[in-house]
């Protein structure tokens, strides 16, 4: 558990960039700092390990006061993660993974054959391990990065924008793999963020900064989504936070209609059991959207609007038809559906869409 109790920071010339911060960071999870640019995520964050001295007030770690561990020994349990990876351009990626267990007095054979194994675990082919940084993509720096800041088994990781450099699509892959290696390894994970989609999808609570450095809110992202603590923060998660609250709701309880109902006016072709197309007088169009069991009513929303009736299908793990969800149940479920009801921290499932 990392708390902040009553932290400030003024940088000389005056600028408050925290402001009498209080927060309590559990072990374990990933707790997402996101705001605009300039209200302090940054500054934040480094008084965990100490990059940054507060003016005011106490940076803790399981009770134990930071300011009276030695710096340098601090930062060896705490994995550090920045954009773009941080990579010693000059060391090759297996030297760069291994530089902080040999810090650590780890032989350098041990190290790098340790180093090779948690390219694969950070999803890189170990081969890439002789390379310089230069010879990598920067998604892959990125990976590296993460290696690197793992190689010490660090049960504290900070990452200060550690995805902003790629492009959307690598960084929707690096996101993944964080979450899959997070369900794995458990760290104690503190991310600065200024995209709060990311915040949204990767924490399991988000803290919200405003400028000045003051906490607008810390809550996990679905109460974000359907409580916002005041209009700052409504601006942020923006106006369509209704339907990205829908990704934090189950689908498994929606009350399904047979699939022989017809759903404005066309019926369910099936093949096998398996859905092909919505049949009316004009004839058979192909679009059917389907969902299976743990999806979330996002997941169904979108497979309606893919489909060329209200209704998504709802199939097994085959793939055959077991039920039509009709958009009018979804609508009333979503409305219904109170914030504690809600999955806390259960990130966006995309791939729950069939
Ligand atoms: N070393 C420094 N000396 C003086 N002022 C600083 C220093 N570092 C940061 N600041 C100021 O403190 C404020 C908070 O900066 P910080 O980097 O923590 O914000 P941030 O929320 O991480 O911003 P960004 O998203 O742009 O990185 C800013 O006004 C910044 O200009």
């Amino acid at each position: 558990m990392i708390e902040f109790d009553g932290v400030s920071k003024q940088y000389p010339g005056g600028t408050t960039a925290v402001s009498d911060l209080d927060l309590t960071i559990p072990s374990g999870k990933i707790t997402v700092f996101v705001g605009p640019s300039g209200c302090g995520k940054t500054t934040s964050l480094r008084m965990i390990n100490r990059m940054v001295d507060p003016t005011t007030g106490t940076v803790s770690i399981d009770g134990d006061d930071v300011a009276r561990r030695p710096a340098a020994q601090l930062r060896r349990t705490i994995g550090y993660v920045i954009q773009s990876g941080g990579l010693f351009p000059h060391r090759t990626v297996v030297d760069n993974v291994a530089t902080v267990p040999v810090l650590d007095g780890v032989g350098k054979r041990q190290a790098r054959d340790r180093a090779r194994e948690l390219l694969e675990v950070v999803g890189l082919d170990a081969s890439l391990g002789d390379r310089y940084p230069v010879q990598l993509s920067g998604g892959q720096q990125q990976r590296v990065g993460v290696a690197r800041a793992l190689a010490a088994d660090p049960p504290i990781m900070l990452m200060d924008e550690p995805f902003s450099a790629v492009d959307p699509v690598v960084r929707e892959d690096l996101q993944n793999e964080l979450l899959r290696l997070q369900a794995e390894l458990g760290k104690t994970i503190v991310m600065v963020t200024h995209d709060i989609d990311e915040a949204i999808k990767l924490g399991d609570l988000v803290a919200v900064f405003a400028s000045g450095g003051k906490l607008a809110q810390f809550s996990p992202p679905a109460e974000l989504l359907a409580d916002p603590a005041d209009d700052f923060v409504a601006g942020l998660v923006g106006r369509d936070r209704g339907y990205r609250g829908l990704s934090f709701l189950s689908a498994d309880d929606l009350e399904l209609q047979s699939i022989d109902s017809s759903v404005d006016g066309a019926k369910l072709i099936t093949d096998a059991g398996r859905p092909v197309g919505w049949q009316d007088g004009a004839g058979l169009n192909p679009d059917v959207g389907t969902y299976t069991e743990g999806a979330t009513l996002r997941t169904v929303v979108d497979q309606i609007l893919l489909s060329a009736v209200g209704a998504a299908v709802r199939v097994d793990g085959d793939g055959r038809a077991v039920g039509l969800a009709l958009q009018s149940e979804v609508i009333a479920q979503a409305q219904e559906r109170e914030p504690r009801d809600r999955i806390p921290g259960e990130p966006v499932a995309p791939e729950n869409g069939v």
